[in-house]
């Protein structure tokens, strides 16, 4: 069996993981080794077979002994450990959720229901790393997969709706203690039905204008009740990093753009912050190489993959099946709102949501991960 070295396991995305390789079970086609970078010589966790103890993830020796390493510990670490292991002669299989790779070279971005082809071309070419793709891209590509499959996308905009979870683990919790916060400041008006909405909008606006610095550490200023039209970097272009790989990791995952032979499609827009919990939403609009009738381009998006799930585009199953609570902790890619737009009959709309977590981090991770093994 092969050596499969696990670091960054007890994170929020590597604990989605190990959820994940337990429910498809995936241990028992490995032989895993825990490594960590605060508590080396401590337990393992349970799915541990021979290795029982927990090894530093920046033993580069240790981690050589792996066939295959798959990393969730964050970019950081991807930056520092790395260049020192193929520095080494560890000629492994290396999988990680942080961007740090993604646009190298000699990296391939995983999403194997969209681009197997892409990932079984370059294994036969001996390309040894293997990326997640950023979680709005993945998540996008697998709502609307079939659409790029058959040629159909001349150009795309998305406009994001991301949920705090893509900030980590304290930014979750950040919005919910400002929701609490937010909260209890008006809660004698809201419990008294005669008071004033007004008066409630101005507390909680009070609030909000009111927060410290520690309350908004994460994310900088308030997010519950409000949003935020910025995610990641300034690429002082006018552009957000998170913008900027809608486009790189969309082309690079389909095997287009530089470095391919295929020509690039346009796929640009806003990214959005909002405070949802874990699922990132994006609705698009989508100019189409040539005019498909409606029933057609359904059958493309619902039957692209086992996923996806084409919702009507009518006011109840969007409501009830195309929101973060109705997809959280699901695999399930909902696609709806799916209409011709106005401008004419090449031009669509589609509204789809995605678990981050999942297809945005963790699946496609676990499922590369098998690919190596099968
Ligand atoms: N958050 C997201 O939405 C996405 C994240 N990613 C990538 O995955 C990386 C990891 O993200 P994420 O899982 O959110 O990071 P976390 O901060 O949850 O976990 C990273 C590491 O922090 C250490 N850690 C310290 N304190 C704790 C604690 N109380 N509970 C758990 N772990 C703790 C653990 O390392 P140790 O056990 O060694 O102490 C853990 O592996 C990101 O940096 C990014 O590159 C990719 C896609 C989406
Ligand atoms: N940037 C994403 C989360 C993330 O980790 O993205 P990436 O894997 O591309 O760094 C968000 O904030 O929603």
């Amino acid at each position: 069996m092969k050596l499969v070295g696990l670091v960054g396991w007890r994170g929020m995305v590597g604990s989605v993981l190990m959820q994940r390789m337990q429910e498809e079970g995936d241990f028992a086609h490995i032989e895993p080794v825990f490594f960590t970078t605060s508590n080396p010589g401590g337990d393992a966790p349970k799915m541990a077979k021979n290795e029982t103890k927990l090894k530093s993830a920046t033993d580069i020796t240790e981690l050589s002994k792996c066939e295959i390493i798959i990393s969730c510990q964050g970019g950081d670490y991807t930056t520092e450990v790395f260049p020192q292991l193929r520095a080494a002669g560890w000629n492994g299989y290396w999988i990680d959720a942080a961007s740090t790779l993604r646009m190298t070279d000699d990296a391939v971005i995983v999403l194997d229901p969209v681009n197997l082809h892409v990932i079984k071309d370059a294994l036969g070419k001996g390309v040894k790393n293997y990326i997640g793709g950023n979680c709005t891209v993945s998540c996008m590509l697998m709502g609307l997969g079939g659409l790029f499959q058959h040629n159909l996308v001349d150009w795309m905009t998305s406009m994001t709706y991301q949920a705090a979870s893509g900030g980590g683990a304290q930014h979750m919790r950040e919005l919910l203690t400002q929701f609490g916060t937010i909260n209890a400041a008006v809660k004698p008006l809201l419990d008294n039905p005669a008071s004033a909405i007004l008066e409630i909008d101005r507390g909680v606006l009070a609030t909000q204008h009111g927060m410290s610095a520690d309350e908004t550490k994460q994310f900088g200023v308030p997010l519950a009740g409000n949003l935020i039209p910025w995610i990641d970097k300034d690429l002082g272009n006018g552009q957000s990093k998170e913008e900027w790989k809608g486009g790189a990791e969309t082309n690079k995952i389909l095997g287009r753009g530089d470095g391919f032979a295929a020509a690039p499609i346009p796929v640009d827009g806003l990214c959005v912050r909002i405070g949802a919990m874990r699922c990132h939403s994006q609705a698009l609009t989508i100019k189409l190489t040539k005019d498909v009738p409606m029933d057609e381009i359904e059958d493309i998006i619902a039957s692209n993959n086992q996923w996806v799930k084409y919702v009507p585009n009518t006011r109840e199953a969007s409501m009830h099946d195309l929101t973060p609570a109705a997809v959280t902790g699901s695999l399930t890619i909902p696609v709806g709102r799916v209409r011709k737009l106005s401008m004419g009959p090449e031009y669509i709309s589609a509204f789809t949501v995605g678990d981050q977590l999942l297809w945005g981090a963790a699946e496609p991770l676990r499922r590369m991960l098998r690919i190596l093994l099968d």
